[in-house]
């Protein structure tokens, strides 16, 4: 039986609501300017888990009434040809915001294809551009998971200035930028990562935990510290997060669910971006 004391961080009920306001945004641009926001979903072979993921986000966008235009690249596009492809969605007037699904193949040079992404459709906040902005604190588009986390971490009222925040995972679209946005609201960070020396010390330290390392399961409670606020931004096959979610809900005092956390709002906050930029964009016009 499980001694659980941790309060549950609800991403599902965040997450509609915010699908929610956006789909309101996006009706009163609809129909002020005739111009329905559009965001272009760009696939890259089909790996079963990302296939899912594309899908998730264009349903999502129907039911917040933002249109959606899907470009499925064969497995084996070179970075030229995807390069190319992004490139005219960039030049495209009726897309507002650009979604290119990570991971794409080995053979793939990645950053060069999020590069060619314009920073002001850069709604999954992927270029180096939008890094830099999240780094001086300064306006942009935040990586998607990460503003879902300070979202979720505002919903609960979660005090960060001062406090300790550990980092497990230095992934550009995911741990590394996590970190930069719980630095902006002066928290104190750690990041952690494969070669660091006693990981075990380094979390027991942890006021917020941020567990984003991609291995299931990999946090135990016995290394949470009492009352911390455990965010487990793991998405491992089956629904699994890479935090040990009973043991650790013995010891925090507020943590998120695997699924129904985190995943919820990263395509909430995608959304919420690409209305942002439509209106942005319809205002420059
Ligand atoms: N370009 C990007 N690629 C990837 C990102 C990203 O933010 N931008 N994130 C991940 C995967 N991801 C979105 O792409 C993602 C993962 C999980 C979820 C989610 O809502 N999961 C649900 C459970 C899923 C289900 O019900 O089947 C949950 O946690 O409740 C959303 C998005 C990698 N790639």
């Amino acid at each position: 039986m499980s001694t659980s004391t941790a309060r549950l961080m609800d991403g599902t009920a965040l997450a509609r609501r915010t699908v929610e306001e956006t789909a309101a945004r996006a009706a009163e641009i609809t129909r002020r300017t005739g111009v329905t926001p559009c965001l272009a979903t760009v696939l890259v072979g089909a790996d079963p888990a990302s296939v899912t993921y594309v899908k998730m986000k264009q349903n999502r966008c129907a039911k917040a009434g933002i249109r959606s235009k899907h470009v499925e690249l064969p497995a084996e596009t070179t970075t030229e040809e995807l390069v190319a492809a992004i490139t005219a969605l960039s030049a495209d007037p009726d897309v507002h915001g650009i979604l290119l699904q990570h991971p794409v193949g080995p053979h793939i040079d990645e950053r060069a294809a999020f590069e060619a992404i314009a920073p002001e459709k850069d709604v999954d906040g992927v270029t180096m551009a939008s890094f830099a902005a999240m780094g001086f604190g300064l306006p942009g588009f935040v990586s998607c998971t990460p503003g879902g986390i300070m979202r979720l971490l505002d919903a609960y009222d979660v005090e960060l200035s001062g406090k300790r925040a550990v980092v497990v995972g230095r992934s550009a679209i995911l741990g590394k930028p996590a970190g930069l946005l719980l630095l902006g609201r002066d928290a104190t960070v750690t990041y952690c990562h494969s070669r660091t020396v006693d990981l075990s010390a380094a979390v027991r330290e942890a006021d917020i935990l941020v567990a984003a390392v991609g291995k299931p399961q990999f946090i135990k409670g016995e290394d949470i510290k009492p009352g911390a606020v455990v965010i487990d931004a793991g998405y491992n096959p089956g629904n699994v997060g890479d935090v040990d979610f009973d043991s650790a809900a013995e010891r925090a005092s507020l943590i998120t669910p695997v699924p129904g956390g985190v995943g919820p709002m990263t395509i909430a906050v995608l959304l919420a971006q690409t209305v942002d930029a439509a209106e942005r964009q319809l205002a420059a016009r």
